[in-house]
């Protein structure tokens, strides 16, 4: 047995190649510290033959805190049941069966409760009825991917009416243009290794329609819609956007996924780049920590995701086209979720059934009352926490104890979702991206989403280490500064968490307008933890992801109330405990051997009664999310007095198109997430050439100017 106190640095060569790269930034740079990009361009079009439609997506103490998160290596204390797994990362593993899954075990639970999408598709009135043959079903099918992927059945979005899509809204051309664009979408999607030419796009539609395929060709293509990711035939494409001209510059700050994303994208479209980043690594609230630890039998080793982890909805979800590109295979998050009361017993899944109904019929009941106070009192708002208990008050819904104990879990889910206190979201607009969801399954990427980061990161000029303090901007272009570094640019691409907004760490001059103030004040954002632990087997069993456990005191009620076992995916036994609600906010205030002894408490409980020994983990990591300057917090949520029309406000861009903004808090259909993140990134680039491109013009016109 061994204690294994080692410091693990996060990625070491990463930080050695940083300080590389800083040392060739000049203390002044200019222009010239953009790092110059290849300009052999080959006009964007790579002819490859796109393969046969596949519409379905293939699926101890505390040492040294490493940004915010606290590790604690732990000696095993029991070898009992030693038994070893074998890591595998894609297969799912033997089960060692030490805890087999009672019948009729619950649900699910995903993050909300959520609103189907896909239900009105017949009923669509830009399929004539003449056309539901062959050929009108694939359309449906068109329709859906494209549905998929967030553009709406019969009318354009607004991205589409901004780039003037069609001549007239709402007519004739607009029904035609959603059917060729709905098929060029499809068609890249059933192939998403390749570049999707403007010609194969044509080939399938008839000639007359040629200007509508150039259009949405281009409008797809410029917004990432298709050819986006990381095959290699789309990484190695250029689009030839300023012909003849000197390619503007653009400091990104921030290299999370959205600065990533953006930055890359950026990059194929000709801008010069580079990304300023306050860490030593990528990823921002993206994070893989690898985790490692030795006991009696031999050693285990795990990759667990601190932070961004679960693909919520991978229908349609860009990180599942990346995950195809890449060749990662998804791990479904199963279907299955055991709660366990304080005594360790699985709750009675016909009261767990009852509860959940309960739970949603309130919700329900809470959104048909906001519907009348919207219509008669617009401007009232209340906390959905507030709404929620008075309902269950005079519906007398989980009186007795186990009750009520079950409709505090599910609360505690709700936080968790929306990391805050339910007291401290918005009744009338919590949910406002509900109709956007991604559909499909929730999964997992095994080794870690930092495989994705890592994928985006490659290649690109990011300057890690550079803490920005101050964006200057003007009519004339943007100054962004760094320490005692200045970096002058064309436009600045900010994609700094809502926290570090909020907190004012980066002063804007001039300050950024009073609108924009006024919604980073009131778009909530909040606090959700993580304690990964790392043991020397599973004793939970293989085939369950996530289990559940129900506290007596409410208010402890988001303690560890939810695990996730990483167990399929990560290489190793590795358990996720989530805090959520006020406990997130308590657990950064306690010693992480506490916190870890406090799970163990919980897991024992659950455990101990089924004759099952639950030793103590090899090694345990406790994020602080709270605590991070390059975040302060976790993922952002509608407030009360908040609407998803602040997430639009964060997203304006500011100084006539010199200042930008992305990042999951600007994106109002899906916040809070990897793939609204992402999403994000890709949006803004797409801003970015519309603002050059009109700028670029402007100046043809007037040398002058
Ligand atoms: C605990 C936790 C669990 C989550 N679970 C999920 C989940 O299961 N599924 C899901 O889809 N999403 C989840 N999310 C949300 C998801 O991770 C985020 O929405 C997404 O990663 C945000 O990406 P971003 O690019 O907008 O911001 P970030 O990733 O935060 O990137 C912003 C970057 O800016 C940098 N930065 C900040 N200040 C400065 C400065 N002054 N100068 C220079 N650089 C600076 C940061 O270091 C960071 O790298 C979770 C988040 C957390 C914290």
């Amino acid at each position: 047995m061994e204690q294994n106190q080692e410091i693990r640095p996060e990625s070491p060569e990463k930080t050695k190649m940083v300080t590389d790269d800083l040392t060739n930034v000049p203390v002044s740079p200019t222009k010239e510290a953009f790092t110059p990009i290849d300009t052999d361009v080959n006009d964007g079009k790579i002819d490859k033959d796109v393969a046969a439609a596949d519409l379905n997506p293939t699926p101890t103490e505390k040492l040294q805190p490493s940004e915010s998160d606290e590790e604690i290596d732990i000696p095993s204390i029991s070898e009992s049941l030693g038994e070893e797994e074998s890591s595998d990362l894609v297969t799912e593993q033997q089960s060692l069966n030490p805890n087999p899954l009672e019948p009729g075990l619950p649900r699910a639970r995903k993050r909300r409760r959520r609103k189907r999408f896909f239900t009105e598709i017949n009923a669509n009135p830009a399929f004539p009825r003449n056309r539901r043959s062959s050929v009108g079903k694939e359309l449906d099918s068109e329709a859906l991917t494209a549905m998929s992927v967030g553009f709406p059945v019969n009318s354009l979005t607004e991205e589409e009416i901004e780039a003037n899509v069609v001549s007239i809204i709402g007519g004739k051309e607009q029904a035609n243009y959603i059917v060729v664009r709905n098929h060029i979408i499809a068609l890249w999607r059933s192939n998403v290794s390749n570049w999707l030419t403007r010609d194969h796009a044509l080939e399938s539609i008839r000639l007359e329609h040629k200007t509508l395929v150039d259009t949405a060709y281009k409008f797809l293509l410029e917004h990432g819609y298709i050819n986006f990711g990381l095959a290699p035939v789309i990484k190695e494409a250029k689009l030839r956007s300023f012909d003849g001209l000197d390619p503007p510059n653009v400091v990104v700050v921030g290299a999370g996924l959205a600065g990533l994303v953006a930055a890359r994208q950026l990059l194929s479209m000709g801008f010069r780049v580079l990304v300023l980043e306050g860490r030593d690594r990528p990823g921002g609230r993206v994070k893989t920590r690898k985790m490692k630890g030795c006991c009696g039998d031999g050693c285990v080793e795990a990759m667990a995701d601190v932070g961004g982890s679960v693909l919520t909805g991978i229908n349609g979800n860009p990180l599942g086209v990346l995950a195809r590109q890449l060749g990662l295979p998804l791990h479904k998050v199963r279907d299955i979720c055991p709660l366990y009361l304080p005594s360790g017993e699985l709750v009675d899944v016909g009261v767990d059934s009852k509860i959940e109904a309960s739970f949603n019929k309130l919700l329900d009941r809470v959104c048909k009352l906001r519907q009348s106070m919207i219509e008669e009192i617009k401007s009232v708002d209340v906390p959905l926490g507030e709404a929620l208990e008075t309902f269950r008050l005079v519906y007398g819904v989980a009186e007795d104890q186990e009750e009520r104990m079950l409709f505090d879990w599910h609360l505690a889910n709700l936080e968790y979702a929306n990391a805050t206190l339910l007291g401290n979201l918005s009744m009338a607009y919590w949910d406002q991206d509900d109709p956007y969801e991604m559909g499909g399954d929730h999964c997992f990427i095994p080794g870690g989403n930092e495989t994705f980061v890592h994928a985006l990161a490659e290649n690109l000029p990011v300057f890690y280490g550079n803490v920005v303090e101050s964006i200057r901007y003007g009519s004339d272009g943007v100054v962004v500064y760094a320490g005692d570094k200045e970096f002058s640019c064309d436009m600045a691409l900010c994609t700094v968490p809502l926290g570090v907004l909020k907190k004012g760490s980066i002063g804007f001059y001039p300050e950024l307008p009073e609108k924009k103030r006024e919604a980073i004040g009131r778009l909530g954002y909040g606090l959700l933890n993580k304690v990964a632990m790392l043991f020397p087997y599973n004793f939970w069993g293989e085939e369950i992801d996530t289990f559940g456990r129900l506290t007596e005191d409410s208010s402890t009620r988001g303690e560890f109330f939810l695990f996730y076992s990483y167990s399929s995916v990560s290489g190793g036994p590795l358990l996720v405990a989530l805090v959520a609600g006020d406990a997130a906010e308590r657990f950064e205030t306690l010693s992480p051997t506490d916190s870890v002894k406090r799970v163990l408490q919980i897991l024992r409980g659950i455990y101990h009664p089924k004759g099952i020994v639950v030793p103590d983990p090899v090694q345990a990591l406790c994020s602080r999310w709270g605590q991070d300057k390059f975040s302060y917090g976790s993922y952002s949520y509608v407030a009360v007095g908040s609407s998803g029309d602040d997430y639009d406000i964060l997203a304006e861009s500011v100084g006539d198109g010199r200042v930008f903004f992305a990042g999951e808090a600007t994106n109002k259909q899906y916040p809070a997430t990897m793939h609204g993140a992402f999403l994000s990134g890709m949006r803004e680039a797409a801003n970015i050439l519309r603002v050059a491109r009109r700028r670029a013009s402007s100046s043809t016109s007037n040398p002058a100017k």
